[in-house]
């Protein structure tokens, strides 16, 4: 038990206390998701399957350390099996396979944040309704706020405060729209990422034996940041931990950051009220940041009336003092955060990773990567746009999802007619009527047109035709192709590679570049072995795509972006830790947000994400300001923002005096070439373009290989007597039942591991009936 001996006593206490409810409410540093981890591990070591543990983490990312984590405190490859992700991933698995109850296809689509807005688009065309007074993004946050609410279209309807509150707005058919957006993504086949919480509530709240299920298979329930867990997620933890009871929550009401999106701080109370026994923990070490940065977050955070008190103190160093730096431009401030890490990492041997800036939005990132290139420093963007959200990757993934999906509506929209061939919007707003007045989905439209009145001339018909014959051949395929022999076929047969190969500009280059990386990651995946080697549930696109939809901006690192300073926005750099933490365009109306200035409630909400960004720090914290920054193409004067005063004096450092309007570092400018230009890094320059397209096949190095051992395995397997409704016991999956047979395979559903396609002659089956 010598893991124990690495927690003090509060902590110890914690992770020793896994019957009941238990919460540990501590402030940033204190080792919150330390005890979660430790917390798993020891549950395992006193015997549980990990299969019956399910926790909840904020990032796939973090659940994916946190695994790792424990695998080296229990041993083995036990800790794979621990239920662990975000919300949206282990939701979306388990609804997978309960799917029909609901009326939803198992390989349902999941709608991202654009698809949605795209269908609002869409609806607000067709109901005639102004997109500048209905703007979709505003349409979606309200009906985003009534799903996690639990509030349906018809109970929208039906409530007069809601209705009125639309009037007021002018928006007065906003129940109008959340209707028709919930009919059509139920007829795409589609759930967007509030209905993957919100159709969980409704699966558990209509199938009590559904409800039964799942709360005797999660015999433990753990959940990191749990301030920031929404009303629909509180619900979902309620019901599933009701009888057991097992439930560990742990959080900072300091660092409830995610108000905006529904997120609720109520539910630290309401743990209390739900869970009368519940043994609460405090832990008031931080083992993070030095004395001086803990003494900064304390004194930033008491500004706050509403918060739960806590005390925090550190054994750690006092350390430097956090300094600020004034810069006369957004671009200026750029240069002096580029030069101070450039420095740093001389006189430290700080490695790029050891970095972070932390800004307030996404926007400020651009002074911050043009100074960056010029010092030529790597660096890394988290959020933004990701890789899977880039037009080429969503173009080629929208043939995907049709593909498993072919009610997919919006996959279908982009893809219709790209690459171009010649079906127009026109047809497409004909078509979308022809659906709509026959109640079906687009796909039943086109696969039937000679059924359906479209008004479409012969000539529009055949192109249409010849669509759907490519889009079937492909579908064909599906179940007998990898994911990557048929992703590879579709990018070369629907056109995409030729379309962007015959685009020569350095962005067209850039989008086939990036096809080629989806390729190789879908080789990659492929190649992937499941553990067990009778373990063949195939590695197809259907399944490819289940593991893509749901990654967050803070999953797609690579090996190669490991040694890189890192860019964020302070709500995505929760949790996480950072030797030197920058902390840029600290001024008025942006950190606190010009919105956020109205309501005491809303400043206290930018207050409590500055104590977030500050304590990321372990070492050092360095705050910045620029006088005057662009802003919507005009330049505006900025004034220092108020949160620097709020800071202990004790704890600061200027490093500007208001007579010299530039920081002391300023010396150490590089100044640009002569032409204005820098260089970009090497590994960024486009390749020659004389050679034809390839594409390129990586292997991932550390693949072990299948080496069957069909001696050994055969005798057992030939006396097995299996059919369909066998119940069967396998050594690591444990019980399931036998649901279809075909040359030597068994498709299994196993109570916990889900449904696997086994080798019945590798397999180690046991019979129980
Ligand atoms: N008892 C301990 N001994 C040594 N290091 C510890 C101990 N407890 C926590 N740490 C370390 O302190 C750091 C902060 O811990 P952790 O990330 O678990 O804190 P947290 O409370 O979850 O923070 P946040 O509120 O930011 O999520 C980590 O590097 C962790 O490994
Ligand atoms: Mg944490």
């Amino acid at each position: 038990m010598d893991y124990l001996e690495k927690l003090n006593t509060s902590q110890r206490q914690a992770v020793q206390a896994t019957e009941g409810p238990v919460m540990v409410i501590a402030g940033a540093g204190s080792g919150k998701t330390r005890v979660l981890t430790y917390r798993i591990a020891h549950i395992i070591n006193k015997g549980i399957d990990p299969f019956n543990i399910l926790a909840l983490t904020f990032t796939n990312k973090a659940a994916q350390e946190m695994k790792e984590r424990i695998g080296k405190i229990v041993g083995g490859s036990e800790a794979r099996n621990i239920w662990m992700g975000t919300f949206h991933s282990v939701f979306a698995r388990i609804l997978r396979s309960e799917a029909d109850k609901i009326g939803y296809p198992s390989n349902f689509t999941i709608y991202d944040t654009q698809d949605a807005k795209n269908l609002i688009k869409g609806i607000l065309k067709e109901q005639g309704l102004d997109d500048k007074v209905y703007k979709p993004g505003l349409v979606l946050s309200r009906i985003s706020a009534a799903k996690n609410n639990l509030i349906t279209p018809q109970a929208y309807l039906n409530n007069t405060s809601l209705q009125s509150e639309d009037t007021q707005s002018a928006k007065p058919k906003l129940g109008e729209v959340y209707k028709i957006y919930s009919e059509r993504c139920f007829k795409a086949g589609a759930m967007d990422f509030d209905d993957l919480l919100f159709k969980t509530n409704v699966l558990l709240r209509d199938f009590p034996e559904v409800l039964y299920k799942y709360q005797h298979r999660f015999k433990y329930i753990l959940v990191d940041e749990y301030q920031d867990t929404n009303f629909s997620q509180y619900l979902i933890v309620k019901k599933l931990g009701a009888v057991l009871q097992n439930v560990c929550v742990v959080g900072d009401d300091a660092q409830s950051i995610y108000a905006f999106r529904g997120a609720n701080i109520q539910n630290i109370l309401n743990f209390k009220n739900d869970y009368p026994e519940v043994k609460t923990y405090k832990l008031e070490q931080n083992y993070r940041s030095t004395k001086n940065i803990v003494a900064a977050a304390n004194s930033i955070i008491v500004n706050n009336k509403e918060q739960i008190e806590k005390n925090v103190f550190t054994d750690n160093i006092e350390g430097s003092k956090i300094k600020i730096y004034k810069a006369a431009s957004d671009n200026e401030e750029g240069k002096i955060v580029a030069n101070l890490i450039f420095d740093k990492q001389l006189s430290e041997q700080a490695k790029n990773n050891d970095f972070a800036i932390l800004y307030r939005t996404n926007a400020q990132s651009r002074a911050m990567e043009e100074a960056l290139r010029r010092k030529n420093i790597p660096y890394k963007i988290y959020g933004g746009l990701s890789f899977y959200q880039r037009k080429e990757i969503k173009d080629l993934l929208s043939y995907f999802r049709m593909i498993v999906n072919p009610q997919d509506e919006e996959a279908l929209k982009r893809i219709i007619n790209y690459p171009a061939r010649g079906i127009g919007n026109t047809t497409i707003d004909k078509l979308t009527i022809a659906a709509n007045n026959n109640n079906v989905d687009l796909w039943t439209i086109i696969t039937n047109l000679n059924q359906f009145n479209t008004g479409l001339n012969s000539g529009t018909q055949s192109k249409i035709q010849s669509f759907v014959s490519m889009m079937n051949s492909f579908r064909v395929q599906l179940e007998a192709k990898n994911a990557f022999d048929l992703g590879n076929e579709i990018a070369s047969t629907s056109g995409i590679l030729k379309d962007l190969y015959s685009d020569r500009t350095p962005e067209g280059i850039s989008k086939y570049e990036n096809i080629q990386e989806l390729l190789n990651g879908l080789k990659e995946f492929t190649e992937t072995e499941n553990e067990f080697e009778e373990d063949v549930t195939p590695r197809g696109l259907t399944e490819f795509l289940q593991d893509v939809a749901l990654l967050t901006s803070a999953d797609n690192e690579k090996d190669e972006d490991k040694n890189k300073v890192t860019l964020m926005t302070i709500h995505s750099a929760k949790g996480l830790e950072f030797p030197y933490v920058h902390i840029v365009g600290m001024e008025e109306n942006l950190f606190p947000s010009q919105m956020s200035l109205t309501s005491r409630i809303d400043l206290e909400e930018e207050r409590r994400l500055f104590y977030v960004a500050v304590t990321r720090a372990e070492k050092e914290a360095v705050l910045s300001f620029a006088a005057s920054r662009y802003k919507w193409g005009n330049l505006i004067f900025c004034e220092p923002s108020r949160f620097i005063e709020e800071i202990d004096d004790k704890c600061l450092e200027y490093m500007f005096s208001e007579t010299t309007q530039a920081p002391r570092s300023q010396n150490n400018y590089e100044t640009s070439s002569s032409n204005g230009y820098y260089s970009k890094p090497k590994n960024t320059l486009p390749p020659k373009r004389n050679e034809p397209p390839k594409i390129i096949h990586t292997t991932p190095k550390n693949l072990k290989k299948i080496t069957p051992n069909i001696s050994t395995n055969q005798d057992s397997a030939a006396n097995l007597d299996l059919n369909v409704g066998t119940r069967v016991q396998h050594q690591k999956f444990g019980q399931g039942l036998v649901e279809s047979i075909d040359a030597g395979k068994a498709t299994i559903n196993f109570i916990s591991a889900g449904k696997k396609q086994l080798l019945l002659k590798f397999a180690k089956l046991e019979i129980l009936n």
